[in-house]
């Protein structure tokens, strides 16, 4: 009878995760979310979803997770996914040069169809493979750490898959970048009061928590099983942004899409 507190609302967030062909994306989502490692994955067609639950800073987010084909003949397939989109990763890996130069396209394919503004959305530039030899390395860190100061962008992790390091933290990361600019949107909203939207006085007052949280990645898995991929009810009230969106951009279908 002690325990008697109503379940908390869990906040969903998309995520979409790019990069070239090759780097691992598939393989990121896989282990975040299942915590399995597939040596040999097939090349991805379109796109496919996944959902994990977690927790961070003692707040609880459905995590719904799109993982793109990084070919470019899957182009048309994958761009009409990004609309309505919170957080976006952008993966390299480290045994692969071309896969970091290409990630200023990935950006840009990202900007124009996502519809959001560079300088307000929370971009993960994320180095997979680190668990390779140090003679297969191809980028260094600290021409990644450059190339993030010179687009803006803030958060940088190496992870491996395949090793299982990082994986987490390179989600959480993003989150707290979301958050981060969830933050900074609602006090240009309070500094600018005219144009507060009073249509959305639920939303602000939620907002409260926004920079509350402390904490560290410790406190990630909420269930600990890992096995998010079944369609959360959470999904049909997708959550609004403040930043980075543009006007009038729609969310993309929350559907169970497999092409
Ligand atoms: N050494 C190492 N290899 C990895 C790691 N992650 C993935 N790989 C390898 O890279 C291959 C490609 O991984 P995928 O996850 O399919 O790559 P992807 O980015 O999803 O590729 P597309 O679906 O074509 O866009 C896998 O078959 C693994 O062999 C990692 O962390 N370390």
């Amino acid at each position: 009878m002690a325990n008697m507190r109503p379940p908390q609302k869990s906040k969903l967030l998309k995520v979409v995760i790019l990069g070239d062909g090759g780097v691992g994306k598939s393989a990121l989502l896989t282990r975040f979310v299942s915590n399995r490692y597939e040596e040999n994955n097939f090349h991805t067609i379109g796109v496919e979803f996944m959902n994990k639950d977690i927790v961070v800073d003692g707040e609880q987010y459905t995590l719904q997770i799109w993982d793109t084909a990084g070919q470019e003949r899957f182009r048309a397939l994958r761009t009409p996914f990004y609309r309505g989109s919170d957080i976006c990763l952008l993966c390299y890996a480290l045994d692969d040069r071309d896969s970091l130069r290409g990630l200023g396209l990935w950006r840009n394919e990202f900007l124009t169809y996502a519809d959001v503004e560079a300088d307000k959305f929370p971009f993960i530039v994320v180095g997979n493979k680190n668990d390779i030899l140090p003679q297969k390395r191809q980028v260094s860190y600290e021409s990644v750490q450059q190339w993030c100061a010179e687009q803006k962008i803030v958060s940088h992790i190496e992870t491996s898959s395949k090793a299982a390091t990082n994986v987490s933290d390179a989600f959480v990361l993003g989150l707290r970048q979301w958050k981060h600019m969830e933050c900074v949107a609602e006090a240009e909203l309070r500094h600018n009061g005219d144009t507060i939207d009073l249509t959305r006085p639920i939303r602000l007052v939620q907002r409260r928590l926004c920079c509350t949280g402390g904490g560290g990645a410790g406190d990630l898995d909420k269930d600990g099983n890992g096995d998010g991929d079944g369609y959360d009810a959470a999904m049909r009230t997708p959550s609004k942004k403040l930043f980075g969106q543009k006007r009038s951009a729609p969310k993309a279908p929350a559907t169970n899409y497999r092409l």
